[in-house]
């Protein structure tokens, strides 16, 4: 049997019906690259397998996007990870009927634990938690309110079943600085449940560094800036990830 390789996840953030990127994840910090649908199908053409598709503006509670997202997880061929205000039971019902493969919870698995609980209980592989996280602490709301600790939070939702944990290190995201490799590692040894690493890649380098977690429990690595900055091509990043 072939060892697996790391999954990659090309992001497209929407804010206003634009593709963007933040720097921490802070609105206003936005760099601007057209339109979302083309981001997307650009990364498809790639060869992409996976496409992170998140709703910026219903994260942050300043509307939402989710006519497009909905267009642009249709015109998909390739599997979609869907984020952002999916908080509640329309919300959820919204998002899975859009045919993408699977849902990250955010602040609702911080904010209504219970419901987040009945959501896994319900949907199983098709909800992933995202834990967002400054230190050890997670946040909520488009990282604007705190939601607890890292650690007491993923053992309570490994007890309720959670399938896999996308884990994203805010003071990483959107600043090409490398990936968080210790937070990454202590988050694997602390659940059996596969992790996607979000945040700072820069280099090919960062993603052979990755791949090197993958027998530790990380599946797969969300990339954004570093695509849109071009840094590297998502083709290069495929290679590498499949070397
Ligand atoms: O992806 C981002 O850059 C981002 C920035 C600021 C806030 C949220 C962001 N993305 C993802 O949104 C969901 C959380 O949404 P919610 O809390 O469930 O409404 C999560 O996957 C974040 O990583």
């Amino acid at each position: 049997m072939t060892a697996p390789t790391l999954e990659l996840l090309p992001a497209v953030d929407v804010r206003d019906g634009q593709a963007v990127r933040l720097v921490h994840g802070v609105s206003g910090s936005e760099t601007s690259y057209g339109s979302p649908l083309d981001a997307a199908l650009a990364w498809q053409r790639s060869g992409a397998e996976w496409l992170h598709l998140v709703d910026l503006d219903a994260a942050f509670g300043t509307g939402d996007n989710r006519a497009l997202v909905a267009e642009i997880t249709r015109a998909m061929d390739i599997k979609v990870e869907l984020s952002g205000g999916i908080r509640d039971d329309a919300s959820l019902a919204a998002a899975l009927a859009t045919g993408c493969t699977r849902v990250n919870l955010g602040t609702a698995a911080l904010e209504t634990p219970e419901w987040a609980a009945k959501a896994i209980a319900e949907h199983g592989d098709r909800i992933a938690i995202g834990l967002d996280v400054r230190g050890t602490t997670l946040k909520g709301r488009g990282w604007t309110s705190e939601g607890g600790d890292l650690y007491e939070t993923l053992a309570r939702l490994d007890s309720e079943g959670c399938a896999r944990y996308v884990v994203t290190d805010i003071g990483k995201d959107g600043t090409l600085t490398g990936p968080n490799l210790e937070l990454l590692k202590n988050v694997c040894a602390a659940t059996d449940r596969p992790v996607v690493a979000s945040g700072g890649i820069s280099s090919l380098d960062d993603l052979r560094a990755l791949s090197d977690l993958v027998p530790l429990g990380v599946e797969g690595a969300i990339v954004g800036k570093a695509l849109y900055a071009k840094a590297f091509t998502l083709e290069e990043a495929l290679k590498v990830v499949s070397a």
